[in-house]
């Protein structure tokens, strides 16, 4: 994707006016929003992705494999270039019958259970999330609990929030390529501050626990 793709790729104006309006939208019209963009065969092609990048984390290709996948890469990416679209309409936040919405980006999850009193999912750290020694990066652990205590602080305060501030505690190392469970829920709070608290778990072991300041966006805030 060129410079210029990648800036059409961004929010324009009239969706950033009013904030996360379209979020706002989703969450108080989820059975409208369109679940069908990037069609029937999307999520073959996110796992695709997926496993390409859990491939090239840990490939050790001879050289004429390597310069084959970055020519095809290439001529794949150019493809997808000429059909770039702005986030608002990208599939990768309308999927919800896909792992984490459709985002490749995000370590994929199931939400099993979203409701104003808390979240609750089930999320894997592939081997591309790897950090050292079998175990998932800290920073791709800190992801997964950003976005589903995001999702829970816009549930518990009815409205769309931001991050403020996030803390991790790292308790077990996180391992890679397993059904782990994620809860997040709402603690308390104060005018447009919500706190936020979550867990990630391997069967009983506690992986790591996370707390949060989520803050209330104003009418117009980006
Ligand atoms: C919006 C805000 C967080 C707050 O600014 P404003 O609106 O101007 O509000 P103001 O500064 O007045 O504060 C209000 C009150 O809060 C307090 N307080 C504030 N901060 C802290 C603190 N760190 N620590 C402690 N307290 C803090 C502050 O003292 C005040 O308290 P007071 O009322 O006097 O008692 C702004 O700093 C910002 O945009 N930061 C970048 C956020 C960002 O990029 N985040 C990452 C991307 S989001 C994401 O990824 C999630 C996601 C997941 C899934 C899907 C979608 C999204």
């Amino acid at each position: 994707m060129s410079e210029d793709e990648a800036g059409n790729a961004l929010p324009s104006a009239e969706h950033h006016e009013g904030g996360f309006r379209p979020m706002s939208e989703l969450m108080n019209q989820i059975r409208s929003v369109d679940t069908s963009r990037g069609g029937p065969h999307y999520g073959d092609f996110v796992e695709q992705v997926r496993t390409l990048m859990d491939r090239a984390r840990l490939a050790v290709p001879p050289d004429d494999l390597v310069q084959e996948a970055a020519g095809i890469l290439e001529k794949l990416n150019d493809r997808l270039g000429a059909h770039v679209h702005e986030e608002w309409d990208a599939p990768g936040w309308t999927r919800f019958d896909l792992p984490s919405r459709g985002n490749v980006t995000l370590p994929p999850y199931r939400v099993d259970r979203a409701k104003p009193d808390g979240v609750e999912a089930r999320i894997t750290y592939r081997t591309f999330h790897l950090g050292g020694n079998a175990a998932a990066h800290g920073g791709y652990v800190s992801l997964g609990f950003d976005d589903l205590m995001g999702l829970a602080g816009s549930l518990y305060s009815g409205s769309v929030t931001r991050t403020a501030s996030l803390t991790v505690d790292y308790r077990a190392i996180t391992p890679l390529n397993k059904e782990l469970q994620l809860r997040a829920w709402g603690e308390r709070q104060e005018g447009r501050k919500v706190w936020i608290k979550a867990t990630l778990h391997d069967g009983d072991l506690l992986c790591a626990e996370a707390h949060g300041l989520f803050i209330v966006l104003k009418p117009g805030q980006p």
